[in-house]
């Protein structure tokens, strides 16, 4: 089936929840003992809330004063293997971080990351960013980070992208005027989509340069993708929007 012919954004549920393709990988390999564990012990109690369509048909905002007590309150998308995840909660324990992940055994790593640096600082929806950004408050977020999105290389699955209407209008709404974006990427078309769409959403990009994408922030540490698109001689581009208003 093409995608023209599956249902789109506007189809719906019979519980009234949009019809969300979701292309991507949800598990891997057989889980380690551990990594089950951490999921059967630590997942429910770092929930932000209620996210489901199941739990929250009237998709009701979650009580980020609640979940955080009063914190700035960050957002990363595709968080992976949670490795900066957990560096940002670490260096930043005055701030609140809320990840979003479909991948299971990602979902388990960062787990297993958070008992070993035992910030308590970090929320987890183990599923699609944009079921979170449905019950995140509007302009309730100060910044947010994707990592290495999916590159979806042929033309054809450009659409797929999360630097398309669909996942970047939800962002821009839960993200408060002058809140800071981070995009990184090894694909050039993906650094040519993203400076199309994201402006077209409510953003500038904040280019100190024309140099200035080669440079990773001064707090970055390295993820698990882009070590893999280093070895594989892909260069890292490293952008920087604010969400004007
Ligand atoms: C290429 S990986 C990069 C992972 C990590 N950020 C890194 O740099 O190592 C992209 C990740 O985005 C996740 N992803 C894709 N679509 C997503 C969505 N709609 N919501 C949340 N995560 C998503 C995928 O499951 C995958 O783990």
């Amino acid at each position: 089936m093409s995608d023209d012919q599956k249902p789109s954004a506007a189809d719906k549920h019979a519980s009234g929840a949009p019809w969300r393709n979701f292309y991507g990988r949800i598990k891997g390999k057989q889980l380690k003992p551990a990594q089950q564990r951490y999921l059967d012990e630590d997942l429910a109690a770092l929930s932000p809330g209620a996210v489901g369509w199941d739990v929250n048909p009237d998709r009701a905002p979650l009580d980020l004063e609640a979940l955080f007590g009063g914190r700035d309150v960050w957002l990363e998308v595709g968080f992976g293997g949670g490795e900066h995840l957990v560096h940002q909660a670490k260096s930043n324990p005055d701030v609140g971080i809320i990840g979003a992940e479909p991948y299971i055994n990602g979902v388990a790593m960062l787990l297993g990351k958070i008992r070993a640096a035992t910030t308590g600082n970090i929320a987890v929806h183990p599923g699609d960013a944009r079921d979170l950004m449905d019950v995140l408050p509007m302009q309730s977020i100060s910044k947010a980070f994707l990592l290495y999105p999916d590159p979806w290389p042929k033309a054809r699955h450009h659409r797929r992208r999360f630097v398309t209407e669909e996942h970047l209008e939800p962002l821009a709404r839960v993200l408060k005027p002058g809140a800071i974006f981070r995009v990184a990427t090894d694909i050039p078309d993906y650094v040519r989509q993203t400076l199309e769409e994201v402006p077209k959403a409510g953003f500038e990009w904040l280019a100190e340069g024309p140099e200035d994408w080669r440079e990773p922030w001064g707090d970055w540490i390295s993820t698990r993708y882009e070590q893999k698109a280093l070895r594989e001689g892909r260069r890292p581009h490293y952008l920087t929007f604010r969400r004007l208003g």
